[in-house]
C-alpha cells in the first residue's frame, strides 16, 4: 500500500509539475521547457524509493507526453520509458558512488550527484529523446543540435535546481533539522524572495537600474546554508530559480539589459553557480560539523579515560595492594585530619591497632601465600565490622590500624571484640588466624596521630604479651 501511495504521489507530482511548467511557460517556444521540474521529481523519487518508483514516474511522464504535449501514442510511450530509465539509472549511479540517499553532506557526494544524478541522466535523456523525436519527424535534422542542448539543459536544470530540495525535505528526519533557527531562516527567505520577485518580476527590463543586482542573491542563500540548514537553502534556491526563469521568460528582469540574445543563458549561469556554491558550501559545513562532532566524541572518550586512569592511580597511591585498605601514607594523611576534627568538635576518636598473631610461623610453615591469605582475612574482618565513616588501613607488614570517629573507649572495645569475633568465625580448618588488638582514645594533649597510635600499640603489645606470655 505504501509503495502504491508513493507511486501515485510521484505520478501526480510529475504530471502537476509538467502541467504547471508548461502552462507557466506556454508563450515560450522551447520544448519541453527551459527548466523542467519533473526531471527533479523523477530523480528524487528514484533516489529515495529505488527501483520501486518507476511505475509512478512512467505514469506521470506518459500523461505529460501523451495528453499535455499531444505526442503520438508510440512516441509518448517511448519517451516516457526514457523518462523512467534515465532517472533510475542516475539514482543507481549516485547510490553506487556515494552509498547515500542524501548525497549532499560530503563534497565528493555533491560532485557525484551533479555528474551522475544530473548531467549523465540529462545527456542520456536528451540523446535518446531527440533521436526518437527526429525518427518520428517531430524534430527536423537541422534542429538536432539546438533540441539536444535545450533538452539537456532543461533536464539537468530541473534535477539540479529541484532535486536536492525534494530529496532533503522528503528524507531528512525532523530531528536532524535545526528548529532553533526557524525565525532566522524565515526572515532571510522572505526577504530574499521579495527581492527576487522585485528584481525578476517587478521591474521591466527597459527600466531596470542595474544588471548585476541578482548577484546579491548569493549572500542570503549562502547565509541560510551556513547558519540554518541546507534544506532551507535549497528550497530557497528552487523558489528563486522559478521566479528568475519565469520573470526572464516574460521579458522582465535585469538580464534583458545586457542586450544579450540569450538572457535565459545568463539566468541559467547564475542559477548553476548559485546552486553549485550552495551545495558545495552545504557539504563543507556538514563535513566540518561532522569533524567537530567526532572531535567532541573523541574528547569525551579521552576525558573518561583520563578520569578512569586518575581514579586508578589515586587508588594505587592510596591503597594497599594486597588488602585494598588504606596504605600507611593515606591512613596517616586522613587520620591526621580526623584527629584534628575530633579536637575541634571535642568528640572522642577511637583508635585500634591490630597485629596478626604468628604470621612468621604461618609463612614458615605453610608458605607466603598462606601468610597473604591470613593478612587478607584480618582485612576482611576489619571491613566487615568498620562503619562507613571509620578509617581502616594496613600500616605495616602484619599491622593494621583503625580510627573510629565519635567513639569512646567502651565503643572502641566493642569494635575490637567484634573484629576478633569476625576473625574467629572466618577461621577455617587448617588455618587459624588470630590478632592482638590494642585500643586507645584521643586525648586533647595528643599532638598528632603518632601519639594516639603509640598508646594503641602499647595496649596491643600488652594484650599480645598477656595472650602469649612471651615477647613480641
Ligand atoms: N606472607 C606475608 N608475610 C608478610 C607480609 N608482610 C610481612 N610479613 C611477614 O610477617 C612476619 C611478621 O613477623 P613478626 O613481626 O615477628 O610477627 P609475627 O610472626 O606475626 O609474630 P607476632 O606479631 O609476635 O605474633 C614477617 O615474617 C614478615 O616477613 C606480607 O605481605 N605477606
Amino acid at each position: 500500500m505504501r509503495i502504491e501511495l508513493q507511486n501515485l504521489t510521484v505520478a501526480l507530482a510529475f504530471a502537476a509539475a509538467g502541467f504547471g511548467t508548461s502552462a507557466l511557460l506556454a508563450g515560450y517556444s522551447f520544448f519541453p521547457s527551459p527548466f523542467w521540474p519533473p526531471a527533479g521529481i523523477a530523480l528524487a523519487a528514484a533516489l529515495l524509493s529505488g527501483n520501486r518508483a518507476w511505475p509512478g514516474i512512467f505514469a506521470g511522464a506518459f500523461f505529460v507526453n501523451w495528453r499535455l504535449f499531444g505526442l503520438p501514442l508510440p512516441l509518448a510511450t517511448a519517451i516516457s520509458l526514457v523518462n523512467v530509465a534515465t532517472p533510475v539509472l542516475g539514482a543507481l549511479l549516485v547510490r553506487w558512488t556515494t552509498r547515500s540517499k542524501q548525497p549532499f553532506f560530503r563534497l565528493r557526494h555533491v560532485v557525484c550527484f551533479i555528474v551522475f544524478g544530473a548531467l549523465v541522466p540529462a545527456c542520456l535523456a536528451a540523446s535518446t529523446g531527440v533521436a526518437l523525436a527526429v525518427a518520428s519527424g517531430l524534430v527536423p535534422p537541422q534542429g538536432i543540435d539546438s533540441a539536444w542542448w535545450r533538452w539537456t539543459l532543461s533536464e539537468a536544470g530541473g534535477i539540479f535546481l529541484l532535486g536536492p530540495t525534494l530529496i532533503l525535505w522528503c528524507s531528512v528526519r525532523r530531528r536532524q533539522r535545526q528548529p532553533g533557527n526557524f525565525w532566522e531562516a524565515f526572515t532571510v527567505a522572505a526577504a530574499t524572495l521579495s527581492f527576487a520577485v522585485a528584481v525578476f518580476l517587478g521591474i521591466r527590463a527597459s527600466v531596470h537600474p542595474f544588471e548585476g543586482l541578482p548577484y546579491l542573491l548569493f549572500a542570503p542563500v549562502l547565509w541560510l546554508t551556513v547558519r540554518c540548514s541546507l534544506q532551507a537553502a535549497t528550497a530557497l534556491l528552487s523558489a528563486v530559480a522559478l521566479i528568475a526563469i519565469g520573470g526572464t521568460l516574460l521579458g522582465l528582469g535585469p538580464f534583458h539589459l545586457l542586450g544579450s540574445t540569450q538572457p535565459l543563458l545568463n539566468v541559467g549561469l547564475l542559477l548553476v553557480v548559485l546552486g553549485t556554491s550552495t551545495l558545495a558550501m552545504g557539504a563543507l559545513v556538514s563535513e566540518r560539523r561532522a569533524a567537530e562532532e567526532k572531535l567532541r566524541r573523541m574528547n569525551e572518550t579521552l576525558e573518561r579515560r583520563v578520569a578512569r586512569r586518575t581514579e586508578e592511580l589515586h587508588y594505587r597511591a592510596t591503597r594497599d595492594g594486597l588488602t585494598g585498605m588504606a596504605n600507611r601514607a593515606y591512613f596517616f594523611e586522613r587520620g591526621e585530619a580526623m584527629l584534628a576534627e575530633a579536637h575541634d568538635t571535642g568528640r572522642p576518636l577511637g583508635a585500634l591497632l591490630i597485629d596478626v598473631d604468628g604470621l612468621k610461623v604461618i609463612n614458615d610453615s605453610y608458605g607466603h601465600h598462606m601468610g597473604d591469605s591470613a593478612i587478607s582475612r584480618v582485612a576482611g574482618a576489619c571491613r566487615a565490622v568498620l562503619r562507613k565513616d571509620d578509617l581502616g588501613g594496613r600500616i605495616g607488614g602484619d599491622e593494621f590500624a583503625a580510627l573510629l570517629p565519635d567513639t569512646d573507649e567502651a565503643g572502641a572495645r566493642g569494635v575490637s571484640a567484634r573484629i576478633a569475633e569476625a576473625l574467629r568465625s572466618a577461621s577455617t580448618e587448617g588455618l587459624e588466624v588470630g590478632a592482638s588488638i590494642g585500643v586507645a582514645v584521643s586525648e586533647s594533649s595528643d599532638g598528632g596521630l603518632d601519639a594516639l597510635l603509640r598508646r594503641a600499640d602499647a595496649a596491643m603489645y600488652a594484650e599480645k604479651q598477656s595472650r602469649s606470655g612471651g615477647g613480641r
